[in-house]
Formats: structure tokens, C-alpha cells, sequence
């Protein structure tokens, strides 16, 4: 079986592949450290010519009628189903995840957004606002060109959920993925193309931190889109205000799952397990933080082992495989290092560890306590810390204490705390009795340092276009001298 994804081109400018003028990018399968294809960067000159071919393409993209651009985005949605498996075996040769994973929920939820977007695109409307004789109107508009840059842990999910909003409103998007995951993006371009998109309208650029910020830095750009860490988020949304151009910040988190003793124990570790160990725990909303209440606490620990040991772990490619490798060495020495930390710091190992490899078993912290490096900071590993708490007033304040505000869940029959809970819990999205759902129809994102702005449902709508107020006058105009 051949591993090469060598693409036709590194990058995709104006409607055609073309070559990189930049370094090299290697590109491996995190499975068996294999080199399966090999990139070059984009040159700045190259991101200046694909953010020039968007500011070109993007007025007469824009001035089409709204279902006109949606029939454009159904029909990369339907292209991409019919590749679904295909597209899924790169993805796993990307970023390690098992096959039974992308099968379902990388490229499938991009096509879900290319969908939801290209029927709700044509439903938006101004507003009519009567003033007496006179009136006003509101206009949505497109912002322009719009900056996109990706995380490597749902490269392709996050290029579709971008661009889906983003096109059907009228603007062009130029996309720079990951440079660890720089694959399925140049084969949306493709799909895109091939489905009618007008040249210029998105193009992909591959590259590191510095074709990024260049990418930001460009005058053309509007709006910048970013998925990533808190750090990168403070440097590009600080290069973002030099323009004053809108952003989105989709950033990490440290998220709290709390577990009320009269909790349906089976689904309360379900979804912990979901919560944590999905997709090798490299998911920003995981619930890493999983606050137990006294009486549940030993039978929920004593459960979730039993069915941690049951995970299968291997061959990505495998159909039978649900924990896969980690994406890269790096990340992988980070994730041990933190796990180090936890037993330095006297956290119980209840199960897993270092793990071998670009292997890191489900691995689970009882005992910790708030100020440890394993509660407080984002691992982004298969690493779940779990802390005992006796009261809801208790579980609130501690949840609560921390810079990250991405998400949150509670796991109780009683539903009326429930909703009491998450209505005081600092998450821009909650889940009650589930975990880690995210449908397109519901809103993404986080507050405080995990983000700004909404991906997914109508909300994204705003992020993507502007408002223009036109006030009509119907009448004499009356000046005082
Ligand atoms: N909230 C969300 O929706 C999600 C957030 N994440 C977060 O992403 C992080 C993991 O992904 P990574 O790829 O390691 O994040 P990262 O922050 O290292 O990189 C993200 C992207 O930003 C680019 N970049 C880095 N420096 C830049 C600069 N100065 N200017 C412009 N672009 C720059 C990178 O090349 C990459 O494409 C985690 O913190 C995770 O929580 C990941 C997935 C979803």
C-alpha cells in the first residue's frame, strides 16, 4: 500500500495549483513518521498574488445573486460525499486520527457546513426601518477578502467551516492550513473549483508562523479567521488591529465537566470519554477538567477504567482502530512532559501514562487540585484530570477559575440545576447530559481567552459581512440657511 499524497501542487492561487517559492515542508504520516509528501512554502510575494486574485474575483462573486453562490457550495458539499472515503484516508494520513473517526466527522461535518450555509445564505435579509416620512434600510455585505489559518487537529473541518460562511456572503477566502496538516485544504480548493467557485475566490497558501502573519499583514485582508493556541491568537489579533480588520478567535481551552452525584453514571463517562479521548484528546472544547461529586466520584473512576481498557489502540488505517497516534513527536514529548508534571506534582496515575512512540494511552488524574499544571493548562493530549468537589456552589466557582472560557458540561438528572449551572458557567458553548457535539444549526465558540466571534449557525453570518444603513430621503430637504 502506497502512502504518497504528494499533491499536484503545494498551493492553490487563482483557480490553478501551483508550485511554492518557499523552504520545504515535509509532510508524514504520524503513524510511522513516514514522509508522505513533500511541499514548499508559499513565498510572500505568492500570499501578496492570492490575496491581489481574491480582491480581484470577490466584487463579481459578490454581485451574484445569493442562490447562485449557494448552488456553488451544494455542489462541493454533494463532490466531497461522493469522495467522502477517499478524502477521509488522506485526512487520517494527515493527522493520525483513526479512519472510523474521519469517516464520520472531519470531512462529512465540512460538508454539513457547505450545506447549511449554502441554504441559509440566500435567507439573509436587510431590515426596514420606518422613520415617518422617510425611511431607512439596512444592506448585509461582504467584508472582502477573508484571512483564514487552521490547527492540524480537524484541518479539513475547520478549512470548510471557514470558508462555507464566509463565501456564501460574497467575500473570497485565502486559507494557509496548518504546516503540520497542509493536505486536505489544497483538495477543497480543488473541490471548490471543480463546483463552479469562480477563480481568486479561495485560495490556499501552505506555510509556517511567518506566511501567516503576512497573510494577516496583507492590505487586501478584511478579516482574519484564526484556530490555534491562545498565544498565536494574542499576536495575530494584534496584527489584525493594525488594519482594524474583524476577526474570529477560535482558541484553546481547559474546559470543566462537572458530575453531579445523581448523574446517569454510564453516560456521564461516556461522554467524559468523548470529553477527552476522541481524536487522541487533540480537541479544543475536550472537558479536561472533570469535576466529580463525592458520592460518584470512586464508581464513576472504577467504571471509566473498566471501559478505557477495552479501547482499541493502533493502526490508524485500521477500521477497528478508535485511538490513533499523536499528531507529531513534538506534541507528543509535550503531552509526556505534562503527564510527567501531574505525577511530580502528586497527582494519582489512575490509568495510562508516557505510552511509547507516537503512542499516548487514555490517561486519567484523580487527586489533583486546582493549582496544578495539569489542571490548568491546556495539554491538548489524551489526558483527563479529575477533581473531587462537594457542592454546586463549590463546582461553579471552581470551574470557573480560569482564563479559558471555551466550553463546559454538567451531568445531572435534575434539570433545573442543570440549567442553573450553565447559565453561571463561563463557556461560550455548553453541553447538558452530552459532550463534544457540535452540530452545524448550533453555535461555536468561546469567551474570555478562548475566543472571539461564532463559527456554525447563523451567528457565523455576522462574522462574515458587514452592515450597511441607507437612510432614504423622500421628501424636501430643509436646511437652515
Ligand atoms: N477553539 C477552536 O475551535 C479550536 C482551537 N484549537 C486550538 O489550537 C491549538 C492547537 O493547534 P496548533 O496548530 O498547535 O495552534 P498554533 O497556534 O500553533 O497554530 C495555529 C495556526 O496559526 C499559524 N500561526 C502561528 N503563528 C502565527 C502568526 N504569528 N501569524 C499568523 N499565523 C500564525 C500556524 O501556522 C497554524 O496554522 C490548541 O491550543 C487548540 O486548543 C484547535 C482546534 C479548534
Amino acid at each position: 500500500m502506497s502512502l504518497n499524497a504528494q499533491p499536484a501542487a503545494s498551493l492553490f492561487i487563482d483557480g490553478r495549483p501551483v508550485e511554492g517559492e518557499g523552504a520545504l515542508l515535509p509532510v508524514h504520516y504520524p503513524y510511522t513518521g513516514e514522509e508522505i509528501a513533500s511541499l514548499r512554502q508559499a513565498s510572500a510575494a505568492q500570499v501578496a498574488a492570492a490575496c491581489r486574485a481574491a480582491a480581484r474575483a470577490q466584487p463579481a462573486w459578490a454581485a451574484l445573486a445569493p442562490v447562485e453562490r449557494a448552488r456553488v457550495l451544494s455542489r462541493a458539499a454533494a463532490l466531497i460525499r461522493e469522495r467522502n472515503e477517499e478524502l477521509s484516508r488522506l485526512e487520517t494520513l494527515d493527522t493520525g486520527k483513526p479512519i472510523q473517526e474521519t469517516l464520520v466527522a472531519d470531512w462529512e461535518s465540512g460538508a454539513q457546513a457547505l450545506e447549511f450555509f449554502a441554504g441559509l445564505g440566500p435567507t439573509v435579509t436587510g431590515q426596514m426601518i420606518p422613520l415617518g416620512r422617510d425611511w431607512a434600510y439596512t444592506r448585509r455585505e461582504a467584508l472582502g477578502v477573508c484571512a483564514g489559518i487552521g490547527a492540524w487537529n480537524y484541518p479539513s473541518q475547520i478549512a470548510c467551516w471557514k470558508a462555507a460562511p464566509a463565501l456564501i456572503m460574497g467575500n473570497a477566502m485565502v486559507f494557509k492550513p496548518s504546516e503540520e496538516t497542509p493536505l486536505g485544504a489544497l483538495k477543497l480548493a480543488g473541490i471548490l473549483a471543480e463546483a463552479g467557485l469562480p477563480a481568486g475566490i479561495f485560495s490556499v497558501v501552505q506555510g509556517r508562523a511567518e506566511v501567516g502573519a503576512a497573510l494577516v499583514a496583507d492590505p487586501h485582508v478584511a478579516k482574519v479567521s484564526l484556530t490555534g493556541s491562545v498565544p498565536t491568537g494574542r499576536r495575530v489579533y494584534a496584527a489584525a488591529a493594525e488594519g482594524m480588520r474583524h476577526v474570529t478567535m477560535e482558541l484553546g481551552g481547559k474546559s470543566p465537566l462537572i458530575v453531579f452525584e445523581d448523574a446517569e453514571l454510564e453516560d456521564a463517562v461516556g461522554a467524559a470519554i468523548l470529553a477527552n479521548f476522541y481524536s487522541s484528546g487533540q480537541i479544543c472544547s475536550n472537558g479536561t477538567r472533570v469535576f466529580l461529586q463525592d458520592r460518584i466520584r470512586q464508581p464513576f473512576l472504577d467504571r471509566l477504567t473498566e471501559r478505557l481498557r477495552q479501547i482499541r489502540i493502533g493502526d490508524p488505517l485500521d477500521p477497528d482502530t478508535q485511538l490513533g497516534p499523536i499528531v507529531s513527536p513534538a506534541q507528543a514529548a509535550q503531552i509526556r512532559q505534562a503527564i510527567a508534571a501531574g505525577q511530580a506534582a502528586g497527582a494519582r496515575l489512575v490509568c495510562g501514562g508516557a505510552g511509547e512512540g507516537a503512542f499516548v494511552p487514555p490517561t486519567v488524574f484523580a487527586d489533583a487540585t486546582d493549582d496544578m499544571a495539569i489542571t490548568r493548562d491546556e495539554i491538548f493530549g489524551p489526558v483527563m484530570t479529575t477533581l473531587a468537589f462537594e457542592d454546586e456552589e463549590e463546582a461553579i466557582r471552581r470551574a470557573n477559575a480560569t482564563g479559558f472560557g471555551l466550553a463546559a458540561g454538567v451531568f445531572t438528572r435534575d434539570l433545573a440545576r442543570a440549567h442553573r449551572v450553565v447559565a453561571r458557567l463561563e463557556a461560550g458553548t455548553c453541553w447538558i447530559n452530552a459532550y463534544n457535539l457540535t452540530p452545524v444549526e448550533m453555535p461555536f465558540g468561546g469567551t474570555k481567552l478562548s475566543g472571539i466571534g461564532r463559527e456554525n449557525s447563523a451567528a457565523a453570518i455576522e462574522h462574515y459581512s458587514q452592515l450597511k444603513s441607507v437612510y432614504v430621503g423622500m421628501g424636501a430637504v430643509e436646511a437652515p440657511y
